[in-house]
């Protein structure tokens, strides 16, 4: 069920940072738009310094009808966090180098057009995951994908450009792990190239690791790639871009409501959880908190 309150009084968290983009106009043009319509905007910056904790604050003081992260995955996470088991919205401003929980939602891409959630929008509630005790409303990883984040984050270059040349770098040596997978359904043990836990279907990059899958449904999926030779490769990657993950016989997934992944002889292990890079206590728990974050949608989407 979805509704359409009037958000009068409104927070734009921005990153200054994110995605390499100039937002040294964004905050004018957010109090213009917002100026015109007869709402109000206000700001908080991060600094990239415990910014969960003082937005929480900052949140706790003022009376907002909704939180805006303008930023990329992990300022879109920071804001969800903070806003998950209240009741006040979450809208998002793509200005990350992937933005994957806004393509989810139907969210424009273009920063003018997604500023129109301010006045036209529908709120849905979504499921969120704890993994490892740590928030994420999209997608999390281990093995592969997270040490590509890892290295990301780690180098001084952001956007897609990066991301394509540091995975290319490490395919060819990448050794895949052994992992126990516990859900409240089945198990699974075996090595895998990279385990996706997924409250969400679509990356970043516009891979869809978790076709037909939705955001509400009280369920998430755990989307293996088990390791595949180098000639089946191109097909993978064909297939997550068309929507067809489950063609492979190089993939799998796993429907839960609560699981358990261990990775065997390791007591630590990488996870990327909504774009940040990790390091968990193996085995790592993920459980679910259906409809606890309730976010801004286009009215058509
Ligand atoms: N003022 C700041 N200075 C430096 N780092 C910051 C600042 N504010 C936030 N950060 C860091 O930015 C990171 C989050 O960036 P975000 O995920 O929003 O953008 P992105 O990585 O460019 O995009 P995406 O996740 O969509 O690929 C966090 O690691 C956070 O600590």
């Amino acid at each position: 069920m979805s509704s359409s309150p009037v958000l009068y009084q409104l927070l734009f968290v921005l990153n200054p940072i994110s995605g390499d983009i100039d937002k040294s106009s964004l905050e004018a043009t957010i109090k213009h738009y917002c100026a015109e319509r007869g709402r109000t905007a206000s700001f908080f910056h991060t600094t990239g310094e415990h910014d969960e904790e003082k937005l929480r604050y900052h949140i706790g003081q003022q009376r907002y009808d909704a939180v805006f992260a303008a930023g990329g995955d992990g300022t879109v996470s920071l804001v969800a966090s903070a806003l998950a088991t209240t009741d006040v919205p979450l809208g998002i401003l793509p200005l990350g180098s992937g933005n994957g929980l806004s393509k989810d939602l139907g969210i424009p891409q273009d920063q003018e057009e997604a500023l129109r959630l301010v006045w036209e929008h529908q709120v849905r509630a979504i499921d969120t995951l704890q993994v490892g005790g740590t928030f994420c409303a999209h997608l999390a990883d281990l093995g592969f994908n997270a040490l590509i984040v890892e290295q990301f984050c780690k180098g001084n270059t952001r956007g897609p450009g990066a991301y394509v040349r540091i995975a290319m770098q490490e395919y060819l040596g990448y050794e895949p792990a052994v992992y126990r997978i516990t859900t409240d359904r089945e198990t699974f043990v075996g090595a895998v190239f990279m385990v996706t836990i997924a409250n969400a279907n679509t990356f970043g990059s516009n891979m869809v690791i978790n076709p037909d899958s939705r955001l509400d449904d009280g369920e998430f999926e755990i989307c293996l790639i088990e390791p595949f030779p180098g000639t089946a490769s191109l097909g993978i990657l064909y297939q997550l871009y068309t929507e067809d993950f489950d063609a492979s016989v190089y993939t799998r997934r796993l429907r839960c409501r609560r699981a358990t992944v261990e990775v065997v002889d390791q007591t630590q292990v990488l996870v990327q959880v909504d774009g940040e890079p990790l390091q968990l206590p193996s085995p790592v728990q993920v459980t679910m908190q259906p409809r606890s974050l309730r976010v801004l949608q286009p009215l058509q989407a």
